[in-house]
């Protein structure tokens, strides 16, 4: 979205919010996400939020979503709309200044055992990260 002039006060008044950003109004929805305007709080910029449903993507799905942010983070190109940032499992748990982050997603967590270390490799050939492929047992992901 092209930024344009900075929203009234009364837009801001707005108590739906994410990170910086505050939420105006609905812009579309598609089948799997929806797009807000959003205005960031301090550099008033305005942004395209698109809040996707992650309940609604399969495995493969999310790998798609994984490749378009990958994507989106190095395009630059004025005719292909850029990526400020993404927020990925991340959930506040309410919409002001007392909001508490907290990480959403486990869906190949398991429990484990202090001292223990997980061994299944997770995550499709083309997808998996250069340093899940050389790490070791992932007892970088135990401390939860
Ligand atoms: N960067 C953007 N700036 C402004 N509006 C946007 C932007 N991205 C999406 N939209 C609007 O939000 C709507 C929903 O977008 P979204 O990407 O979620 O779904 P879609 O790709 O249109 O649909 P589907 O996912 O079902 O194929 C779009 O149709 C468009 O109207």
């Amino acid at each position: 979205m092209e930024p344009e002039s900075k929203p009234s006060l009364s837009e801001l008044s707005s108590t739906a919010a994410l990170g910086d950003y505050v939420l105006i109004s609905e812009v579309g929805e598609g089948s799997f996400s929806r797009v807000w305007k959003a205005v960031h709080r301090e550099s008033g910029e305005v942004v395209a939020l698109k809040q996707v449903f992650l309940s609604r993507l399969n495995m493969h799905l999310k790998n798609c979503l994984d490749c378009e942010i990958k994507f989106l983070s190095s395009a630059c190109h004025p005719n292909i709309v850029r990526l400020l940032e993404a927020f990925q499992n991340i959930l506040l748990s309410r919409s002001d200044d007392d909001a508490v982050v907290k990480v959403a997603d486990f869906g190949l967590s398991r429990s484990l055992h202090p001292g223990d270390y997980a061994e299944t490799v997770c995550g499709s050939p083309l997808e998996v990260s250069n340093g899940l492929c050389r790490a070791g047992p992932s007892h970088l992901n135990s401390c939860f």
